[in-house]
């Protein structure tokens, strides 16, 4: 049976009590009651694990053998034999290695920052020449990439430009801007309005009424008060209001930010397990049409002219190929307000370390979004647009993680795992599995909470992920250790009491 549940009790559930297998099809979950049993997420001061690089995991044949981002990587609780840093009194006398060691790369950024002759204190030139060379082989990784990315995107858009000049159903474009490259497809190109995203049947329909409806009804509460509102009484209801003021394109691009209703939101999402939420949020349709594309895409992309792109050999970004109004649409219209619910406290997604007060509501608590499809396939080699066939433990570099199915219908294995919140006791442990949920629908859980993907075992499984941050609010109060660990005190170096 498909479950409800109450968004105040969701914001307080802790893992410490959901221990049980949950699967997405036949909704497993706890019930609201039992969740309700639970006290606040362990707060930890303490890291007790963490990624390494060092182990090479999976088939070596398949593109990242399964790791993320090409990277082999696998998770373990640290133990005290292993070392798991690197550097450590490697090559300079006094154990000094901003090269190799990445602690003392952050102590000396963060001593440059708050100390006036930082430098001063070193007894050795050398070492300074130690950090110099640090520092500017890192600025070389910036320049490097930088360079290549422009290479790469350029490349990517005149071959999606050949894809859809390719297409008959469709006249071509007169600019080379990447989302004028979709411009005149019937579904792929941004609607403008409403209407138009209704008729595009991209949204699952209950999806597109919780989005309508709660922007309908404040236009109607605005009629119904015959616009007096004063300046006096701005701030909520106004903003509230001018959103289904704007059309679509707006909520694309920023300019106004939705509020769901939460009448309508709890009977939308549905909770898994701790700290993992589903809902139905695309068509079959859509999905299929996205899949396909993708798959035309990186078809293409083994052409000779191509290859050297390597598209659909990585997860393929969509702001690349010019669909990042896709990423932008889900990102503000469902994202953003449902994760000022959800992960208020266990993320800390609201100011004042906790609660949701109005300021932080307010507030564009989450305010980036990268969003890229995954392909995995029992055999990805063989397969275009498949980099994988399994994935890792880990976590994302986001804070929130919204996870859609698109398919195919017919794939085996491929479950999502969970397991457990970095710096909760139950880092490490399996705390539930997302099975194979419907085409179309999503997961979002917190991007720190460990996960993995099984082998699929036959057929193609293809996921829409979109990774959201906050840099404007937790990423500027607290330093990568703190973040990653989820430490939420307010003592952080990059805490305002230091600034
Ligand atoms: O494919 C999935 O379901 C998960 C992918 C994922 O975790 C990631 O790309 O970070
Ligand atoms: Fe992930």
């Amino acid at each position: 049976m498909r479950k409800r549940f109450i968004l105040s009790i969701a914001i307080l559930t802790n893992s410490n009590t959901v221990q049980s297998m949950s699967s997405v099809n036949n909704h497993s979950s706890k019930s609201a009651t039992e969740e309700r049993m639970n006290s606040p997420p362990a707060q930890t001061g303490d890291a007790s694990a963490g990624e390494v690089d060092d182990d090479v995991v999976g088939d070596s044949n398949v593109v990242g053998g399964g790791a993320i981002n090409e990277k082999p990587r696998y998770y373990r609780p640290t133990d005290n034999t292993t070392d798991s840093g690197s550097g450590f009194g490697k090559s300079s006398f006094d154990g000094w290695n901003p090269s190799s060691n990445l602690a003392h790369m952050l102590h000396a950024l963060v001593g440059l920052e708050r100390y006036p002759n930082y430098l001063g204190r070193f007894q050795y030139l050398s070492d300074i020449e130690l950090l110099e060379n640090a520092l500017e082989s890192r600025l070389s990784d910036v320049r490097r990439q930088r360079s290549e990315i422009i290479q790469r995107r350029k490349g990517i858009q005149q071959l999606v430009k050949r894809y859809t000049l390719s297409m008959t159903e469709f006249v071509g474009f007169n600019d080379d801007s990447p989302c004028a490259l979709w411009r005149d497809h019937p579904i792929l190109s941004p609607p403008q309005t409403w209407i138009e995203l209704r008729d595009k049947k991209m949204l699952s329909d209950h999806a597109f009424r919780v989005a309508h409806l709660s922007t309908a009804s404040m236009k109607k509460a605005r009629n119904a008060k015959g616009d007096k509102s004063t300046k006096a009484g701005t701030s909520m209801s106004m903003r509230h209001e001018s959103v289904a003021l704007h059309p679509v394109r707006d909520i694309i691009d920023g300019k106004v930010q939705i509020h769901l209703r939460q009448s309508l939101l709890e009977e939308f999402v549905c909770q898994e397990m701790f700290d993992v939420y589903s809902f139905p949020l695309l068509t079959a349709e859509f999905c299929s049409l996205l899949r396909t594309t993708l798959r035309d895409l990186s078809t293409l992309a083994e052409s000779d002219e191509f290859a050297h792109l390597q598209l659909g050999r990585r997860p393929i970004d969509l702001d690349t190929i010019g669909l990042g109004w896709i990423t932008d649409l889900l990102f503000h219209m469902f994202i953003h307000p449902i994760s000022r619910h959800l992960f208020a406290t266990t993320e800390k997604l609201a100011n004042h370390g906790g609660a949701v007060d109005n300021t932080a509501i307010e507030s564009r608590i989450l305010d980036w979004r990268q969003g890229y499809v995954a392909g995995y396939s029992a055999k990805p080699m063989e397969r275009n647009g498949a980099q994988r066939n399994f994935l890792v433990p880990h976590t994302d570099d986001s804070e929130v993680t919204l996870n859609c199915c698109l398919g195919e219908e017919s794939f085996v294995g491929g479950d999502v795992e969970f397991h457990g919140l970095r710096g909760t006791p139950e880092e490490g442990m399996l705390v539930g599995t997302a099975r194979r949920p419907n085409v179309g629908t999503a997961l979002l859980h917190s991007g720190r909470h460990l996960h993995s993907v099984s082998n699929v075992m036959s057929g193609d499984r293809y996921a829409l992920i979109i990774w959201s941050r906050s840099w404007g609010n937790l990423r500027s109060s607290t330093c990568p250790c703190c973040w990653m660990n989820r430490r939420q005190d307010t003592t952080c170096i990059c805490g305002k009491r230091w600034n």
